[in-house]
């Protein structure tokens, strides 16, 4: 038995792998089709040779005889295959084999893999084989049972095994078929049977329920019908509800028991909330399938960049003056030897501005005594703006900054045009100029993301506010950016008008863009914390936690514009002069700043400050700890230089665009980009004579309380730090508004409103010119009363 077992098995195998791998897909069809009927066939002559068998019995010698005639419906054929494979074969199980041939013509006819075809026919001729030799046990009543092969199968383990050993066989057979086939246990049967218990159980008390019930209606109904002679409806109505009922039991509780009993799990609110996902990434795929992603750009679609060629180009590369490196190298080792300082390497990186001289000092020599020698070694040089940066961070050596004699100026076209800008994947991206190893130096405002800028008058700020907008126009579309110029010396930014509708934001109804008054700089800033409280509203309702994955979100179309959802272009601010806005405004610009630069950042929002003064006073902690990007130009004091970098070093520039950055870490040297005002202008001009919006930006509106000078000021509408003014008005018994100003870092406007409300409560007189007003209260105490009175 066991050889015929793998006899078969590698015959089906050799068959199916045949097929599967070596007919192409027509083939398979046609053969797929064949067996399928072919087993149709042998199923139909095989149920027909059960009826028929002994009368056709007689003429299955004579095939060739055409006058004879069979009475199976397949004819001759039928008569013959039939009995080859029952009569001589496998009697009944023979079907099995007609099941398995059209199975397979089924596989190959649709094209299903055949791995578990092969299972099929391996386990398909054992059961075949099996029932065989089970029907053999009754060939004395009817031979065809189990057919010759049964028989003598049968007859075979009888000899060896005797009657009862051949059961006991058979027995052991099917067990280890139901347990490898079927996967059946007896655990698994002993909770078949209970759980079928408990159901029966169930519908069995539903039933009894029910039934009580119908009763019960029908009695009901009997009695305020008693005329209707209902006999058939009213078993046809017990009938339904018999029916109807257990239907229900068994759709609820029949299946579900029996597996809860087993496992204890219920898993439905999981797949609910997948679901409600599916169908909203189902929506916005739909509309992106429809429409496309949003594109911010298409209100502005023939919008053309700027082109390099409005940027002029400045001289040539640097170029490498080998007297002067001689020279000045030999300088350095010889005062160095003078300090008995031994140089074992000296090698030279010649930048725009500056030449690093990176020395490697013998073993066992301090650093520190290096440092200490910057002055010496300046004059031996007899140059400006040495700086020693010991040890270079990094690399194991020391940096010696040695001013060019020629510098080389870097246009904003090469930097512009550089790869590391062009190929910049950043959201605002601004090529700040060249590092001291001629690389182009390429920063991400967004990363900063505020940024503050110093430099003593004529040391480059300007020049370097213009290269970082001109970077943003070269590098982002209109709909993506937006600039709010803040220029109280009115004359740096007007360049940028033109590109009002384009690039710039403002308030409502202000007139100019490029704000250079100093009460709408307050009004601006204010208005800029609502736009970032508005964003942030935006952003929470959207589930996100910043402006790119606001964005990248709506492109995608998963926010809908009808619940406020817009695309979010940043707003880049710039203030060109600080310390001026300070001076004047103080804590009323300082507050909005400190707010912006504190929570700004994820919303897009980001600032960029310029100041020539940068004391302490204008600089103030609170400013200084939310700017982690800087950039020095050269100051005039260390103080300066501290206030900025929180180190020395820019004292030492040489000017001219020369400048340190640092983002919190280390401190860089870079030649800033030149970009001359006519190059501006063009740029500009190029922008400003495209089609633009109908408008510039708009921010929210921001409501001023500058409610006028009147001497009637409603009680709720006085300023927060009405009392406080009071108090020091009194006790100084001097009512001025720059007393105000001075006390309570106070901007001339709201001090001058104070004022204005303190007379309105009688506490100091009207306006007397240039003199300060009478204070019309003696003291606190009077003030207090007064107060508490009203
Ligand atoms: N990167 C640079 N490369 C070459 N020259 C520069 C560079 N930056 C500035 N300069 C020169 O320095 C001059 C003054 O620059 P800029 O107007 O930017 O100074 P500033 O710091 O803005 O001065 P102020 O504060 O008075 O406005 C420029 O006209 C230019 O000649």
């Amino acid at each position: 038995m066991a050889k015929k077992k793998t006899r078969t098995k590698t015959n089906t195998g050799k068959k199916s792998t045949k097929f599967s791998f070596k007919l192409n897909r027509q083939q398979k069809v046609v053969l797929g089709s064949f067996l399928m009927l072919f087993g149709l066939a042998l199923s139909v002559a095989f149920i027909s040779f059960l009826f028929n068998w002994e009368v056709d019995q007689s003429t299955l010698g004579e095939f060739s005889n055409r006058e004879v005639e069979t009475k199976n419906w397949l004819s001759k054929f039928g008569a013959s295959v039939s009995d080859f494979f029952m009569y001589k074969g496998f009697g009944l199980a023979a079907f099995i084999l007609s099941i398995l041939v059209s199975y397979s013509g089924f596989h190959l006819f649709l094209g299903v893999k055949s791995t578990k075809l092969r299972e099929s026919w391996i386990w398909g001729i054992l059961i075949m084989l099996w029932l065989a030799i089970f029907f053999g046990f009754f060939a004395a009543e009817n031979p065809l049972l189990g057919g010759r092969i049964g028989y003598e199968m049968n007859d075979f383990l009888q000899d060896y095994l005797g009657f009862f050993g051949t059961i006991l066989l058979m027995l052991f057979l099917f067990i280890a078929y139901l347990s490898l086939r079927l996967k059946i246990t007896p655990e698994l049967i002993g909770g078949f049977v209970k759980s079928k218990k408990d159901s029966l159980n169930k519908e069995f008390q539903s039933n009894k329920e029910e039934i009580s019930a119908t009763e019960e209606e029908t009695d009901w109904k009997n009695q305020v019908t008693p005329k209707q002679e209902k006999p058939t409806e009213k078993t046809s109505a017990e009938i339904k509800l018999e029916e109807t009922p257990p239907k229900k039991e068994t759709s609820t509780p029949s299946p579900k028991p029996a597996k809860k009993e087993d496992s204890g799990e219920v898993e439905m609110e999981v797949e609910t909330t997948e679901e409600e996902e599916i169908e909203e990434d189902k929506i916005s795929n739909k509309i992106v399938k429809d429409f496309g992603e949003f594109d911010p750009t298409l209100e502005l679609s023939n919008y053309k960049f700027p082109t390099l060629d409005l940027l002029q180009e400045y001289g040539g590369g640097i170029t490498v003056d080998q007297e002067e490196l001689e020279e000045h190298k030999n300088r350095i080792v010889d005062t160095l030897k003078n300090y008995k300082i031994e140089i074992a390497q000296i090698k030279a990186t010649v930048g725009p501005t500056v030449t690093l001289y990176e020395i490697v000092p013998e073993a066992g020599i301090r650093i520190s005594k290096i440092k200490n020698l910057e002055d010496d070694i300046a004059l031996s040089l007899s140059a400006l703006g040495i700086r020693i940066i010991a040890p270079i961070p990094g690399k194991g050596t020391i940096g010696i900054e040695v001013p060019n004699k020629n510098a080389t100026i870097v246009s904003m076209r090469s930097v512009i045009a550089s790869p590391k800008f062009q190929n910049a994947e950043m959201e605002l991206p601004m090529a700040l100029g060249k590092t001291i190893s001629n690389e182009t130096f390429v920063v991400d405002l967004a990363k900063m993301p505020h940024m503050l800028m110093a430099g003593a008058t004529g040391q480059g700020k300007s020049v370097g506010l213009n290269a970082i907008l001109t970077s943003l126009l070269y590098s982002k579309h209109p709909a993506e950016v937006k600039f709010v110029l803040v220029d109280p010396k009115k004359v740096e930014l007007t360049l940028f008008n033109k590109i009002e509708r384009h690039y710039l934001a403002k308030l409502p109804d202000s007139g100019d863009a490029i704000i250079t008054d100093n009460t709408k700089v307050i009004n601006t800033l204010n208005s800029l914390c609502i736009e970032m409280d508005n964003r942030y509203e935006l952003l929470k309702n959207a589930m996100v936690r910043n402006i790119k994955e606001y964005n990248v979100k709506f492109k995608a179309r998963k926010l809908n514009p009808e619940e406020g959802h817009k695309f979010l272009p940043y707003i880049v601010l710039v203030v060109d002069e600080f310390a001026d806005l300070i001076m004047t405004a103080g804590k009323e610009v300082e507050t909005p700043i400190a707010r912006l630069a504190q929570l700004a950042r994820a919303i897009g929002i980001h600032l960029i400050i310029a100041t020539q003064r940068p004391s302490v006073n204008v600089i103030t902690g609170i400013i200084k700890a939310n700017f982690p990007a800087r950039i020095a130009f050269r100051v005039t004091s260390k103080i300066d230089s501290r206030t900025i970098l929180d180190g020395q070093g820019a004292d030492q520039l040489i000017g001219r665009g020369d400048m340190l950055f640092t983002q919190g870490n280390e401190l860089r040297r870079l030649q800033c980009a030149f970009v001359d005002t006519p190059e501006v202008d063009k740029i500009t001009e190029f922008i400003g004579s495209q089609k633009a919006y109908p408008e510039a930006h708009q921010l929210p509106a921001y409501e001023a309380d500058d409610s006028g000078t009147g001497v009637d000021i409603d009680v709720s509408e006085r300023d927060k730090l009405f009392r406080e003014a009071a108090e020091v008005i009194v006790t100084a018994q001097q009512g001025s508004a720059s007393l105000l100003q001075r006390k309570l870092k106070l901007g001339y406007n709201r001090a001058g409103r104070i004022i204005d409300q303190l007379e309105a409560a009688g506490i100091v007189g009207p306006f007397e010119g240039s003199k300060a007003r009478q204070v019309l209260v003696t003291d606190l105490a009077a003030l207090d009363q007064l107060l508490n009175e009203e």
